[in-house]
């Protein structure tokens, strides 16, 4: 029997300030797959084909062997004694997803992987399996999880015996391997499959009443390049610093109303955003001209922080970094769009352009069958 579903995964902000690779939040911007797989025939088997609209659509590839959500498809299924994808697999990828901005595009395209795995191979794996999965390519949990389960999500890694600790350590070219353009069932050995049970998560409470501004420069600044810059040992102090926070924070983000004075200082942070401040300008990778000035710094957080503050915008709870950068998310309960373009007005003045978006929080990765 033919079959078509969708699959929706949203946008993720991880850190939200102190919360560096363990809190994720979900938002209203969506990569959504449309699936069609055709009845077995006894025709030759033929390769998937892809086609993909909206952001990225100029640089993603295609291949199904190359395309990171379809190899993490592959990975999956083949975790699963299913060595190839089906003949006639046809996918239309929209995405609404800005790649290489700290709004967890990698994380949405590898939830909608292993979501598109499981429901290719009709695998019936349980949430636990499905993150099991996406932490063996995406390995800090916050942007998938939150990118699963919707919301304002916390998570951690469970800490693994040793032979779980070598499964879970495998280079990522093992589990993704660079497959050949006419990889076939019998090409390559099978995948290291995940152990089980790696990540474990809550979802915190959310006040309704906040939004989240997008405040998005028009470059891309890969996440792993932004990870290259951090520290490996931090200070007792700045530890401590963040750990306050994060701790006053899940809980200061659900209450009714909410407390700016609060919330903003309790989304500062010491232990990745100050690095990131220090980019260089060789490791942003422009898509628009960026002004000739180097070393560049993720431009605009401190001066954002400064000059736009609950006293000078009321409404405004607190300012962060976007997971990586170089995106600025701004909390708030109004006054959405004089934040947003204050906050475009210092950019302007640092010869950056950005876009902006007031966002919802968003719920989880959703699954539809089309009937047909
Ligand atoms: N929908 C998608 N389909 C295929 N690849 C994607 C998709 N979204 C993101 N990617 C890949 O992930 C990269 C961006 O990942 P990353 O540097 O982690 O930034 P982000 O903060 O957006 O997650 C893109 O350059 C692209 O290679
Ligand atoms: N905790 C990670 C989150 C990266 O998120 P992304 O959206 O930038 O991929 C980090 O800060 O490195």
């Amino acid at each position: 029997m033919s079959r078509q579903f969708t699959i929706k995964v949203p946008a993720t902000s991880a850190n939200i300030g102190p919360g560096f690779d363990v809190v994720g939040l979900s938002v209203s911007l969506h990569l959504t797959l449309t699936v069609s797989i055709p009845a077995p025939s006894g025709q030759p088997h033929s390769a998937p084909s892809i086609t993909y609209t909206g952001e990225g659509a100029d640089e993603v590839p295609l291949d199904a062997y190359k395309n990171l959500t379809t190899r993490v498809s592959l990975y999956v299924l083949r975790c699963n004694n299913i060595r190839s994808f089906p003949s006639g697999l046809k996918i239309h990828a929209h995405n609404e997803i800005p790649f290489g901005r700290g709004l967890g595009s990698s994380g949405a395209a590898v939830i909608a992987g292993v979501l598109l795995g499981n429901e290719i191979g009709q695998l019936n794996l349980s949430t636990e399996r499905i993150l099991d999965f996406a932490l063996m390519v995406e390995r800090h949990p916050d942007n998938v999880t939150a990118a699963l389960i919707g919301g304002f999500v916390g998570s951690y890694l469970r800490e693994l015996d040793e032979a779980d600790t070598a499964a879970a350590s495998v280079p990522l070219s093992e589990v993704l391997p660079e497959y050949p353009p006419d990889a076939g069932e019998d090409w390559g050995l099978d995948p290291p499959p995940p152990p089980s049970g790696i990540g474990h998560y809550i979802r915190f409470g959310w006040s309704e009443s906040i939004k989240a501004i997008a405040i998005i420069p028009r470059f891309e600044l890969s996440t792993a390049k932004a990870r290259e810059v951090l520290p490996l040992q931090y200070s007792r102090k700045d530890l401590v610093f963040n750990l306050q926070r994060l701790a006053v924070l899940t809980t200061a983000l659900a209450q009714n109303p909410p407390d700016p004075d609060l919330i903003y200082e309790a989304m500062k942070d010491r232990i990745h955003q100050p690095y990131r401040k220090t980019l260089v300008l060789a490791l942003i990778s422009p898509v628009s001209p960026l002004p000739a000035k180097s070393p560049i710094q993720i431009p605009g957080l401190p001066e954002v922080t400064s000059s736009i503050t609950p006293a000078t915008h009321p409404g405004l709870l607190g300012i962060c970094l976007s997971g990586a950068g170089p995106t600025i998310l701004a909390l708030a309960t109004s006054n959405f769009d004089k934040v947003a373009e204050d906050a475009r007005s210092i950019f302007k003045s640092e010869n950056i352009e950005v876009d902006w978006k007031v966002l919802n929080i968003a719920g989880g990765s959703e699954v539809t069958q089309i009937q047909i």
